[in-house]
């Protein structure tokens, strides 16, 4: 029944990873749409995850983050890419969507890319300096500062940001209101990591970052719906079938062993 109390938020998923195909999205009904979560909704499936599933931080950011790499890899394959060697800036915030962001950036290392790490806000937390060692012991550089709008251009192939995730509220505090304004000069493509950093996390901004890719984790979040880029990823395949009947949440069968499946 939960399908035909379901309105409004949700997209229409396809079958087909590749082709966006006319006949199949018209074929498709409500009951397979997949439900965009609000914020509140997002965290309990959160903290329901780790307090009733046992997972550990470590494991889901892991899996989230490995999401992210492949979705990137799928969008901007490394023999696309117009600029040798084929670096990525990676721009990492004070929560987990940062941890996020430094296991994205892992990843994409061992895919072939260059990436670089901004990470101005460190926490103390054992599991982000792990992260970060990690990371640095794999050759991976993290910038002192935020480069200018024309250098990233000039230097790097596409923006990962993994500033702000589903706990975002409020006005962008420094540094990070000054690494946005930066982010809505550039003209490589963003890559945001569950949420394009800075938007309202139901509502969107009209006047924030306009992300080419958006990598949603475990569901959309509402602000989705505003999402204008080309590539619209589902990643973090961990969700456990009962939970996501629980939360009604109708997510699509992940074609055979991906980690990402690509939302119309
Ligand atoms: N279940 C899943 O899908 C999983 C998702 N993961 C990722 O985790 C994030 C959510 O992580 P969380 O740590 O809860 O929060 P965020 O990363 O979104 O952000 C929290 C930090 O951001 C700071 N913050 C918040 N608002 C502002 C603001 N207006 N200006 C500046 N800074 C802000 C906040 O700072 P405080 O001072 O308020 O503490 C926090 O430091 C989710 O989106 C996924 O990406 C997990 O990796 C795995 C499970
Ligand atoms: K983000």
């Amino acid at each position: 029944g939960s399908v035909l109390t379901h309105t409004g938020a949700c997209a229409r998923v396809s079958s087909n990873i590749y082709t966006k195909d006319l006949a199949h999205r018209q074929a498709c009904t409500m009951a397979n749409t997949i439900k965009y979560l609000g914020q509140e909704e997002a965290q309990h499936i959160d903290e329901e995850l780790f307090n009733e599933y046992s997972f550990s931080v470590d494991q889901l950011m892991e899996l989230a983050g490995l999401s992210c790499a492949t979705a990137v890899s799928k969008g901007y394959p490394l023999q696309s890419l117009l600029k040798s060697p084929p670096r990525v800036l990676v721009i990492c915030g004070p929560g987990n969507n940062g941890g996020d962001g430094l296991v994205c950036a892992r990843h994409l290392k061992l895919f072939g890319y260059e990436p670089s790490v901004l990470y101005p806000k460190r926490p103390s937390k054992q599991l982000f300096q792990n992260l970060t060692t990690q990371c640095e012991k794999m050759d991976i550089s993290f910038l002192t500062e935020m480069p200018e709008a024309d250098v990233i251009d000039e230097a790097y192939n596409l923006v990962v940001d993994a500033i702000f995730g589903f706990s975002f509220k409020g006005a962008v505090r420094e540094p990070f209101g000054g690494i946005l304004s930066q982010l809505k000069k550039i003209t490589v493509p963003i890559a945001s990591v569950d949420i394009p950093s800075g938007w309202d996390v139901e509502k969107g901004s009209p006047d924030g970052i306009q992300p080419d890719m958006l990598i949603s984790l475990t569901a959309p979040k509402k602000a989705a719906n505003h999402f204008k880029g080309r590539y619209h990823f589902l990643g973090g395949r961990f969700v456990p079938p009962a939970l996501e009947l629980k939360y009604q949440l109708n997510l699509p069968k992940y074609p055979g062993t991906d980690c990402v499946y690509q939302l119309n």
